[in-house]
C-alpha cells in the first residue's frame, strides 16, 4: 500500500546543506497499523509530509498502491498533531468535517450523512453546529479524527496526533484509534515520539535513527489484536517490547544500528 524506497530530504539553510534523512526504505501493507518513532528532530515529520505528498524528496520515492506521491495521494487523509491550526476556528464543527468532502462530487445530502457518521464514530455525535473553540483539546482533536474519517481513506497518516492532549485524553484517543482501524480496515501510520505508546498501538514499531535518518530496527508487536490499557500495558510482553523499542533508541541517540 505505501512504500517508502530510499526516501532521503536535504534542506538547505543559510547556503548550507543539512540532511535530514538520509535513505528510508520500508513498506507499510494494506489494512496495517504501522508506528514510527525516532529521537526527537530525527525527521518524523519530515517523512510523514513526503508520504502525504506535502513535500518533494532529494532522493528515492514514497509510492502509494505503486504509483509515485507528487501530490496528495487520492484515498489519503493526514491529522496533524495541532488540532487547533487544523481546524478552521470560523467554521462550526460540521462544516470543519464537510470541507474534504466537498471535492468528492457527493450531493448534500450524502455529504451531510456522512458528517453525522463520522461524528458519531468519535463520540461526538450531534455537534455539528459548535464553534472548535467550544470544544476541549481532545474533542477537537476528534473533530480532526472525524475530518479525515469521513473522508474514507484507505490511508490515514498521523502525525504525533495526541501529544498536546492530557494523559488520559490521550489513552482514549488510542483506543479510538485502534477502534477506528479495527471497524474501518484502513492503513495507518502512526508516528509518535512516545515509546509506550508506539508498542501499545502498533502491530510493527519502525525505530528510525538520529539524523542523518536511516532504518535503525524494526520491531513486530506480538500482543494480540484485543488491547486494553490497564491489562496490556502492564503485561510482561508490554514490557519487553518496550525495553526492545527503547534500546534501540538510545543505539539511534548514540549512532549505532544499521
Ligand atoms: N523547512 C525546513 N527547513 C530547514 N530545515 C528543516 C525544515 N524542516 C525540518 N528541518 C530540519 O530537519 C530535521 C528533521 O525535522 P523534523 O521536524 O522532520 O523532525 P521530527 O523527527 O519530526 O522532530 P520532532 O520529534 O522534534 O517533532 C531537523 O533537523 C529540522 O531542523
Amino acid at each position: 500500500m505505501l512504500e517508502a524506497d530510499g526516501i532521503g530530504k536535504d534542506y538547505r539553510v543559510d547556503g548550507a546543506v543539512n540532511t535530514a534523512i538520509d535513505s528510508l526504505t520500508f513498506q507499510v501493507a494494506e489494512g496495517e497499523l504501522v508506528c514510527i518513532v525516532g529521537p526527537s528532530g530525527c525527521g518524523k515529520t519530515t517523512l510523514l509530509r513526503i508520504c502525504a505528498g506535502l513535500l518533494a524528496p532529494t532522493r528515492g520515492v514514497a509510492k502509494v498502491d505503486g504509483r509515485e506521491v507528487d501530490g496528495p495521494p487520492a484515498d489519503t487523509a493526514v491529522v496533524f498533531q495541532e488540532y487547533g491550526r487544523s481546524l478552521f476556528p470560523w467554521m462550526r464543527v460540521g462544516a470543519n468535517v464537510d470541507l474534504p468532502l466537498r471535492r468528492l462530487g457527493l450531493t448534500r445530502a450524502e455529504r451531510r450523512e456522512r458528517v453525522a457518521e463520522a461524528l458519531g464514530l468519535v463520540d461526538l455525535a450531534g455537534r455539528e453546529r459548535a464553534w472548535p473553540w467550544q470544544l476541549s483539546g481532545g474533542m477537537q482533536q476528534r473533530v480532526a479524527i472525524a475530518r479525515a474519517v469521513a473522508y474514507r481513506p484507505r490511508l490515514l497518516l498521523m502525525d504525533e496526533p495526541f501529544a498536546a492532549v492530557d494523559a488520559q485524553t490521550r489513552a482514549e484517543l488510542e483506543d479510538l484509534i485502534r477502534d477506528l482501524w479495527h471497524r474501518l480496515g484502513v492503513t495507518v501510520v502512526f508516528i509518535t515520539h512516545d515509546i509506550d505508546e508506539s508498542v501499545y498501538l502498533g502491530q510493527r514499531v519502525l525505530v528510525l535513527s538520529s539524523s542523518p535518518t536511516r532504518m535503525q530496527a524494526e520491531i513486530h508487536i506480538g500482543l494480540g489484536e484485543d488491547r486494553d490499557q490497564l491489562a496490556t500495558r502492564s503485561s510482561p510482553e508490554f514490557a519487553k517490547l518496550r525495553g526492545a523499542v527503547w534500546k534501540e533508541i538510545q543505539a539511534a541517540k548514540k549512532g549505532g544500528g544499521e
